[in-house]
């Protein structure tokens, strides 16, 4: 298995330094890491700032949430293919929503080689101050970024006042009380902090889980061990809680001969069927995905 990162962070908060840093502290621990950068328009600007002995994929077209989860899995292939690494850092754009940037990265063929650590927001503090001069739009991505945060980078603290420090660190708290809040200058972020990040369950987590954290935002694989009825499947879909963001992957269908290819994303469902015969399996991502029943099972999963 290995560990991805996401590195969210509205434009400008300083992704880019958190991503040499970590580089940096990565190699000097003898691991290898990866990197795949999403950058909106055509030049590969920030890859410069990564040294060349560390392999790395630019997605230059498109955010990842919006035109590229085709483009993500075959960048993440050609990664895993390709390419001797440890730990894959995927630099969003600052466009990206982390919910849906989660789920281009996560995608079924992968689920059992790539083990989702969680996303790091950096949180640009300056901007924080002055985010009343955000467009609504602007303000809630940039909101929707810490909110679905596992770790917070609270970044350009040098530009701040020691009172402005606790005040912003307050408020973002107040966004978002299950990720601790590391406050940096120039994303200077230790490499301890998000060594124990976890944001994917494996069904035999699921208990321990339920028990012992509450994660926001993660995913789950769940693997079918017998075929289900459709409308039965259906039925418990349209009862989810509406925490659960997205689903994909194979589900094995009672009277067809190779699983379905399923999505569901906003509450609508899309069936394709399948002519070869896939994994029974689907990817689940949402907040609290671990304590949700899955219709099927023996027990909890
Ligand atoms: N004063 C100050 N400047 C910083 C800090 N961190 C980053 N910067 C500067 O802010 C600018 C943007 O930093 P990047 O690391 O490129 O930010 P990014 O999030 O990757 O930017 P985009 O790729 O455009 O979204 C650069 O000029 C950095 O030198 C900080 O803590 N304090």
């Amino acid at each position: 298995m290995k560990d991805i990162y996401l590195l969210s962070g509205f434009l400008g908060s300083g992704k880019t330094s958190l991503l040499s840093h970590l580089i940096e502290q990565l190699k000097a621990e003898g691991l290898k890491p990866a990197v795949i950068m999403n950058e909106l328009g055509k030049l590969p600007f920030d890859s410069k700032s990564v040294d060349e002995d560390v392999p790395i994929k630019e997605m230059l077209e498109g955010c990842i949430c919006c035109t590229g989860a085709e483009k993500m899995e075959a960048q993440l292939q050609m990664l895993l293919e390709g390419e001797e690494f440890d730990v894959l850092l995927i630099e969003t754009t600052g466009a990206a929503h982390p919910v849906e940037a989660m789920d281009a990265v996560l995608s079924p063929y992968f689920a059992s080689r790539l083990n989702m650590k969680g996303i790091i927001t950096v949180a640009d503090c300056k901007r924080w101050i002055d985010r009343d001069k955000m467009t609504p739009q602007t303000r809630m991505l940039f909101m929707e970024q810490i909110k679905h945060a596992h770790l917070i980078v609270a970044n350009k603290v040098d530009l701040l006042s020691d009172n402005e420090i606790a005040l912003v660190t307050l408020q973002i708290q107040g966004l978002n009380n299950h990720a601790p809040i590391i406050q940096t200058s120039n994303a200077k972020l230790p490499l301890k902090m998000i060594t124990n990040l976890e944001a994917t369950y494996s069904s035999q987590e699921i208990q321990q889980a339920a028990i012992g954290k509450q994660l926001s935002l993660s995913s789950r694989l769940h693997t079918f061990t017998e075929p289900v009825n459709k409308d039965e499947f259906e039925k418990w879909v349209k009862e989810l809680p509406d925490t659960i963001y997205r689903m994909k992957g194979y589900v094995p269908l009672k009277g067809h001969k190779n699983p379905f290819l399923f999505q569901y994303a906003y509450g609508m469902v899309q069936w394709l069927p399948e002519y070869i015969k896939m994994n029974p399996q689907i990817v689940i991502i949402g907040d609290q995905v671990e304590s949700i029943a899955i219709i099927g099972s023996a027990q909890n999963d």
